[in-house]
């Protein structure tokens, strides 16, 4: 008997705190959406009733949070923002970033290669990182390795030439331009030659899919990582398992040493880690911390920059089949381009001489941005003030979220938000879009590093690619693409095959 009423005792107390915790926008005056009370406002993806992007973009939508500026939700019981307005985004990623220095997405000393990479790593160990890592992307470094783009996406043409068939060949883009962003990863950042164009099974390609093929309990480990990281880790998962982090270690471990041993400089990511290695880079907590830190920051170029780049890429391509006109542009663009650089493939030429190019891949990545959101936590422990929003205070560690994918299809910021139209990125257009309307790269301090980066991978293999094809709808060419339910990136929810014709433009 008193078992039972011990029991009762407990289950009302749950229940009184379970209640109490969900009228806590309401205790604070915010509008917020009422969700499923156990699983938060993530349930719909959580029971499978949609997939993740899907869920961001219903709670976007829902009717009581149309014209607010942000509201609140749940994840499990545990109160969260969705920041709609792009100026209040813009303050919180860019103006007050020292409020909010940190990603919610984080992991534990069981994952090394998890926790210290530069997207899940906290600060104050991230700015030593960051600043470390910087140079490695900027334009005269990124000019240095153009000749390993420029071969790779070499590569990438003769694999496709070897597959026609009377001037003609159908492809699935994705495979082929993971493959192509595996074998320019392996070289540029490791010095090394996947050689993913001529075998697709690759010990990087298995890699690569390793890292962004789920299960259920993956699935589970990987939202939880970033939503709660403290539950990922009660139940033990890590972004990169055992294996692929022995693959990693092993292979930057051995170019290291033999650096090292050489003394050859080739200005790349492996020079920038064995000067990252020198350094007495300590744990946030002061602890000193393994060789792991410097092969957490190799494999940033694996989870932040393989999909990432194939996938738009991918997308970009398959928006230019359906839309040939805009093709024809982007080919005729290319002519010019090569004209004007006497048929030479240049660096400048790519990144300079090629804008519409780079509005046609900004407006795909605008459709289908590579994240549902961008998370990022509050590192005031003063907490931070939303007037003249609100006047509630945001407090310390409370998780933000600013919803990408819904963003850039709401129609007050993209008029027919649908529609593949590149030109709302024209210099004209650019300048009536808000600051922070697109953030497909993020924004502030903690933007994707990567950015230039991926834009000379894609550009040039565009520019290949299309100096000697034209992309033609085959008769497996999906008529409409949406977003695979079960990914936590953006993936299509159908393969992208695509005929290649040969055409070349000279
Ligand atoms: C089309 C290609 C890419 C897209 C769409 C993309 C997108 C993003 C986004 C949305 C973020 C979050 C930014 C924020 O929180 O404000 C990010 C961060 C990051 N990306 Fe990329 N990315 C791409 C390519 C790359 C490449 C090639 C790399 C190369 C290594 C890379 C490395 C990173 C890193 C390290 C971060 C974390 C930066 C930090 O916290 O300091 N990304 N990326």
């Amino acid at each position: 008997m008193a078992v039972l009423l011990g029991f009762f005792v407990i289950l009302i107390l749950i229940t009184i705190w379970l209640y109490w915790q969900q009228s806590y926008f309401k205790r604070h005056n915010i509008p917020y959406v009422q969700t499923n009370i156990f699983l938060g406002g993530l349930s719909d993806s959580l029971l499978r009733k949609c997939g993740f992007f899907e869920n961001v973009m219903r709670l976007y939508r829902r009717p009581e949070v149309a014209d607010v500026p942000f509201f609140g939700f749940f994840i499990f019981q545990r109160p969260a923002l969705v920041i709609k307005d792009p100026e209040l985004i813009k303050r919180i990623m860019v103006k007050d970033f020292n409020s909010f220095q940190n990603r919610v997405t984080a992991s534990y000393d069981g994952d090394p290669l998890g926790k210290y990479n530069l997207i899940f790593v906290k600060n104050p160990l991230w700015k030593r990182l960051r600043d470390k890592l910087t140079p490695f992307f900027t334009s005269g470094k990124l000019k240095k390795m153009f000749y390993i783009m420029d071969k790779v996406s070499s590569d990438l043409v003769k694999s496709v030439d070897a597959k026609m068939i009377n001037d003609k060949v159908e492809i699935n883009v994705r495979e082929l331009i993971a493959a192509y962003g595996t074998d320019v990863i392996a070289s540029v950042a490791y010095g090394l030659e996947a050689k993913t164009l001529e075998n697709p099974n690759s010990d990087f390609r298995q890699v690569g899919r390793r890292l962004y093929t789920f299960n259920f309990i993956k699935g589970l480990g990987r939202f939880l990582q970033a939503t709660r990281p403290e539950l990922a880790k009660v139940i033990g998962y890590k972004r990169f398992d055992d294996e692929v982090s022995g693959f990693m270690r092993a292979n930057i471990n051995h170019v290291m040493t033999e650096r090292a041993k050489t003394g050859e400089v080739r200005h790349d990511l492996i020079d920038i880690l064995n000067e990252l290695k020198k350094m007495d880079l300590k744990d946030n907590d002061g602890t000193p911390i393994s060789d792991d830190v410097l092969y957490a920051q190799a494999c940033v170029f694996f989870i932040g920059g393989f999909e990432t780049s194939s996938s738009t890429q991918s997308f970009a391509m398959y928006e230019l089949v359906k839309h040939q006109d805009i093709q024809e542009r982007v080919r005729d663009e290319i002519k010019e381009m090569l004209i004007k650089h006497n048929g030479e493939i240049t660096y400048e030429g790519v990144m300079n001489d090629t804008p519409f190019l780079q509005q046609v891949i900004i407006e795909a990545l605008r459709l289908y941005p590579i994240v549902a959101w961008i998370d990022r936590e509050c590192t005031d422990p003063n907490g931070y003030s939303l007037e003249p929003y609100s006047n509630f205070k945001i407090p310390y560690k409370m998780q933000l979220y600013m919803p990408a994918y819904p963003l850039h299809r709401d129609e007050k910021l993209f008029p027919n938000p649908t529609k593949f139209d590149p030109d709302r990125f024209s210099p004209e257009n650019k300048q009536n879009m808000p600051a922070c309307a697109f953030i497909g790269f993020g924004a502030g301090n903690r933007i994707c590093i990567g950015e230039r980066f991926a834009y000379v991978q894609m550009k040039t293999a565009f520019v290949k690619i299309l100096k000697e094809y034209r992309l033609e709808p085959s008769l497996s060419t999906p008529s409409e693409i949406g977003v695979n339910s079960n990914a936590a990136v953006m993936q299509p929810d159908k393969p992208l095959l695509l005929n290649f014709v040969r055409d070349p433009l000279f």
